[in-house]
């Protein structure tokens, strides 16, 4: 901007207000003049000076010059005359014209210092405006980052929150399911308690019957075993009694034989008594008489013995009877004994039964009083898991209450990143209009071995004054010192990236949905296709193209947290001798397709028409939607690979040819529904040559008047832009023709004026700066609120050196 201002009229304080008020505020004019050789001591363009001057006497002029020089303004016209006056005065009258003289010197000390005291002002205006711009930018940069910080912690928060929520949510879940199966397995135990109920139920109705039936069977056992003790008694008994009958039986055989050796002794004793017996007469007699009574006691012997043989007889029987009754008994005791002992198997296994039921019983009670602690615990872990279910749920309803109120935080700091994002698009692009909508770097290539005689005086320098610090170069001629100024000069030593930096931000535009034009202008061998492209083998050397589109890729997919979905279009064609050439055409396979031909290549038309959108549409252009950079990247070899065949195929139509990579961005915000357009152009112009140095003839000479004719037309239609003339020659050329929407209004234009630093080249350099600071003079589309009391007045003129 400085170098703008530097070249703009001074302006009276005094014309300022009026001016302002008379002048729409955005017609921005610039003067600038190129009375280089003409003015001399200087050795720059001066601007002409435009001033007025205010009634103030002549006369007075010397007495208050300190004091009036404030308030004494001065014309262009008056300026002028000021230097053209003459002096009127005789021949010989010497005092006459010291006093004029004196005078006249007075008027012009007057002058020149109201010139420093404006150009003061100016200075200190473009300090507070360099300042507010940096304070601007600085603002810019704090917001951003501070939103980003925000966006940042928001994200945190809210990623996190939303983690505890899924966290939540699969805890109530299991929760739930964990319940669920309490209450199945409470219902399962239910039943099968129910059923173990019944069960026992049953069991013990069984077990009862089973008493019963084992008393009835134990009574029967004790009457069977009565019976039995019974009949072993009687058994006994009658043992007892056969063994005395028998003893007796005995003891009565015994008497019977003792009465039997009596008998006999009797019958001895009787034949001896008969003998004896007369004598026993008497005694016979009396013997006699105990004959009868022997006799009586024998018969009532005998009848004893009968008595007694009946009785025995009826012992016998009764023994016999008693043995069969015995056996009877007895076998009726082995029949108990074997009822007894089948009942008492029956008794054991219905015991046994018994106790097994009675364990399955405990053991089913046991179960019973496990499964009611499980209940109980069930239900405890039921109440417990109710009472945390419920404490989940008010967790999760606050936690939902949390989350909804972050979610409206969020919305709303969405809304305020948006309103920041829409903020800082807006700074950034009052950033970059109050830097000039369109710029002009300048980039001198290192010496190249190629480049000859290096040990020549170096012909470009650099000035160090502050003010031109980083934006001056000067180059030398003939001992002739050209000074020139540009928004910033790049010198030999500077990186890739360094000069990336610089056009980053006009990158950012593009996607702020402005459409940006980038070009390389320069003379062949200058360094253009090395800035636009650079080394794709050495990622350091990697050039603006690349860069951009990294940078386009990045900043989209960083967008994209914001609700930003883009979607990028690219296509690349070449312009040689007015034919377009698509460089992405996939069916140009044979040499033939490459014939210039008056419509183009490959048969097809490539007519250039304009949309109503501001929308530029080539027929036949292959486009491409891309997605990443590596797409990007096998696009570019595509292209380069076509470029080089033509160059092999066409004297080195690469180098006399434009190269344009257009990248067409659609954005679209899914919150807010705001659409944005931007058109990225990154171009690598012809190598521009002077004719009477190219020494060309026939279709070389055709080549370099058609990339001549060109790049004036490029020139031409930026100054129409910036004087807004009705006329536009975009049409002179198909490079301004394609570049139609891009050029002028809100779009940002930055030209890379490449320079040669070897002194065989110096005319070309020089050509080319001329030709870089004729586009620098231009400013298009600055807005009015932008508008600053430095601006030229109304009435002047742009002039082009
Ligand atoms: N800044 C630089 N640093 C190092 N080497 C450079 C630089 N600029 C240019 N060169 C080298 O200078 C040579 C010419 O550069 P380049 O091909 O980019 O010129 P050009 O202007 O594109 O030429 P043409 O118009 O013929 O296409 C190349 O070898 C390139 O590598």
């Amino acid at each position: 901007m400085a170098s703008r201002n530097q070249n703009r009229a001074p302006r009276s304080p005094f014309t300022k207000k009026s001016s302002a008020d008379e002048v729409p505020v955005d017609k921005r004019r610039r003067i600038e003049t190129r009375k280089t050789d003409a003015q001399g001591s200087m050795g720059r363009p001066r601007p002409p000076l435009s001033v007025r001057q205010e009634a103030a006497p002549t006369s007075d002029i010397g007495s208050t010059e300190g004091s009036e020089c404030a308030s004494v303004e001065f014309t262009k016209e008056e300026v002028e005359a000021l230097l053209n006056e003459k002096l009127k005065v005789k021949k010989f009258d010497h005092k006459g014209k010291a006093d004029q003289l004196a005078d006249y010197t007075k008027r012009l000390k007057l002058c020149i210092k109201w010139f420093q005291h404006v150009e003061e002002g100016h200075l200190l205006e473009e300090e507070k405006l360099r300042n507010a711009l940096s304070s601007a930018e600085q603002k810019c940069t704090d917001t951003e980052v501070e939103m980003k910080n925000k966006v940042d912690e928001l994200n945190a928060v809210s990623s996190k929150l939303r983690e505890d929520i899924a966290t939540l949510e699969k805890k109530v879940a299991k929760e739930e399911s964990e319940k669920l199966d309490a209450i199945t397995s409470h219902r399962r135990e239910k039943e099968a308690r129910d059923a173990a109920e019944k069960l026992q139920d049953s069991l013990s109705v069984e077990l009862e019957k089973v008493r019963e039936e084992k008393l009835v069977a134990e009574q029967r056992v004790a009457s069977s075993e009565d019976l039995y003790n019974r009949a072993q008694e009687y058994n006994k008994s009658l043992q007892q009694y056969n063994s005395k009958l028998q003893s007796d039986l005995e003891t009565t055989t015994e008497s019977l034989k003792r009465v039997e050796d009596e008998k006999r002794t009797v019958v001895e004793t009787l034949s001896n008594s008969r003998g004896h017996n007369k004598a026993l007469q008497d005694q016979l007699t009396s013997l006699k008489a105990s004959l009868d009574d022997a006799l009586k006691q024998k018969e009532s012997l005998v009848n004893e013995l009968k008595c007694l043989r009946g009785e025995l007889q009826q012992v016998r029987d009764d023994r016999v009877r008693h043995v069969r009754e015995i056996q009877d008994l007895k076998d009726e005791v082995v029949k108990y004994k074997e009822y007894t002992g089948k009942s008492c198997a029956e008794l054991d296994t219905l015991t046994r039964k018994s106790k097994a039921v009675e364990e399955r019983c405990s053991s089913q009670r046991m179960q019973i009083d496990t499964l009611k602690h499980e209940l109980e615990a069930a239900n405890e872990k039921l109440k417990m898991a109710d009472l945390s279910a419920s404490e989940t749920r008010t967790e999760f309803e606050e936690n939902k209450r949390i989350v909804r109120e972050l979610q409206d935080r969020l919305a709303e700091a969405e809304l305020q990143i948006l309103e920041g994002e829409n903020l800082r698009k807006k700074l950034h692009n009052t950033i970059l209009e109050l830097k000039g909508n369109i710029r002009v770097f300048c980039r001198v290539r290192p010496l190249l071995p190629d480049d000859g005689n290096t040990t020549e005086a170096p012909v470009i320098s650099y000035p160090t004054s502050t003010e031109t610090l980083g934006r001056g170069i000067d180059l030398v001629q003939s001992g002739q010192k050209y000074p020139f100024t540009f928004d910033k000069v790049f010198h030999h030593e500077t990186s890739q990236q360094d000069v990336f930096v610089e056009i980053s931000q006009l990158v950012q535009s593009a996607l702020d949905g402005y459409k940006v034009c980038i070009f390389a202008y320069g003379q062949t061998g200058s360094g253009k296709t090395y800035t636009m492209m650079g080394r794709p083998d050495a990622p350091e050397q990697k050039g603006l193209i690349p860069r951009s589109l990294e940078q386009i890729f990045q900043a989209s997919q960083s967008l994209q947290a914001q609700g930003w979905k883009y979607r990028m279009q690219a296509s690349m064609l070449e312009i040689y001798n007015e034919n377009i050439r698509d460089l992405l055409c996939t069916s140009r396979s044979s040499g033939a397709d490459l014939s210039r031909t008056e419509n183009g290549v490959c048969g097809k038309q490539y007519t250039i028409k304009h949309d109503a959108n501001g929308n530029t549409h080539v027929s036949d252009l292959t486009i491409v939607d891309v997605c990443s950079i590596k797409e990007i990247s096998s696009l570019l070899q595509q292209a380069g690979n076509s470029r080089s065949v033509g160059k092999t195929q066409m004297n080195e139509q690469s180098s006399r040819s434009h190269f344009v990579f257009t990248l067409r961005i659609s954005g679209m915000n899914e919150n807010t529904e705001q659409q944005v357009q931007g058109v990225l152009n990154l171009i690598d112009l012809a190598g521009s040559e002077r004719l009477s140095r190219s020494g060309a003839t026939g279709e070389r000479l055709k080549e370099t008047q058609a990339i001549n004719k060109s790049l004036s037309s490029l020139s031409d239609v930026i100054f129409s832009l910036a004087k807004k003339e009705d006329h536009v020659p975009f049409r002179n050329s198909k490079l301004t023709y394609l570049l139609q929407p891009c050029l002028g209004g809100d779009s940002k234009t930055l030209m890379v004026v490449n320079i040669s630093p070897d002194a065989s080249s110096v005319g070309e350099s020089l050509c080319s700066l001329r030709f870089a600071a004729r586009v620098n003079a231009c400013e298009i589309g600055i807005p009015r609120r932008q508008t600053t009391t430095t601006r030229p007045p109304s009435d002047s003129r742009l002039s082009y050196g």
